[in-house]
């Protein structure tokens, strides 16, 4: 049988191969600071790879980023989709902000041990930053309608990716209704189960929404 980071390259094509090494050495990391700081459930982490690292890496299917994208990565938590996802782009210049200064020092730790030079950490609450970029990302953090309200003043309008600026979502159960509740529509929904052909990403999804579609939670009356 194949070991689990074959498993991965061959289902994560558009990952780049430099990525993978950088990668591996970040789960020895990750598995290193969670025997003392809880960033992944102690019962999962011997699944990190695929439970958790693999879903972030399936962004890049979909997602090509130009020189100098600016992305900021809200309630990062271990580092989560953040790390993975400033290895697998290197061009792009990360900003990963989480309100816990326990879990930001480890990323800090995390990010230095690995060298990404494009990843810059804050200790903050989300709503009180003030810089711009092209893409927010976000991964089990709270639900839609409160994440869009915080983080909708920091996302720049644009195309000039391979999607539109806005945010990325990582939203697991019954995002159709949930979406459904929003006045924001759905730019795209990128099916984890698909992407991964893995059974055990069933109703888990990557949700794309385009900065103007944000701006409907605000402006428009309800009918
Ligand atoms: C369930 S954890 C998820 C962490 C990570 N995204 C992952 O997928 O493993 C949610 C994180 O969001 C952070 N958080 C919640 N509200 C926040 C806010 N307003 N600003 C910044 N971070 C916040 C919490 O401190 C926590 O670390």
């Amino acid at each position: 049988m194949s070991s689990v980071w074959e498993q991965l390259q061959e289902r994560l094509p558009a990952v780049p191969a430099e990525s993978w090494e950088k990668l591996a050495r970040w789960a020895e990391l990750m598995r290193e600071w969670n025997e003392r700081v809880n960033l992944v459930s102690r019962k999962d982490i011997d699944q990190l790879e695929i439970h958790h690292l693999a879903p972030c890496l399936a962004v890049t299917t979909d997602l090509k980023l130009m020189n100098g994208a600016r992305v900021i990565d809200v309630g990062t938590g271990g580092g989560l989709p953040g790390i993975p996802m400033a290895i697998c782009y290197p061009q792009a210049r990360f900003t990963l902000v989480d309100s816990v200064g326990k879990k930001i020092r480890v990323v800090e730790d995390i990010a230095a041990r690995l060298d990404l030079k494009n990843v810059e950490v804050r200790n903050c609450r989300v709503e009180t930053m003030k810089s711009k970029f092209d893409f927010v990302t976000g991964r089990a953090v709270t639900d839609l309608a409160a994440f869009i309200n915080w983080i909708r003043p920091l996302l720049n309008r644009g195309s000039k990716h391979s999607l539109a600026n806005g945010l990325l979502y990582w939203r697991g159960g019954d995002v159709q209704a949930e979406a459904a509740g929003l006045r924001s529509r759905l730019t795209r929904t990128i099916s984890l189960e698909e992407r991964l052909a893995d059974p055990y990403f069933e109703s888990k999804y990557i949700l794309h929404f385009r900065t103007e579609e944000l701006y409907r939670e605000v402006t428009e009356k309800p009918v």
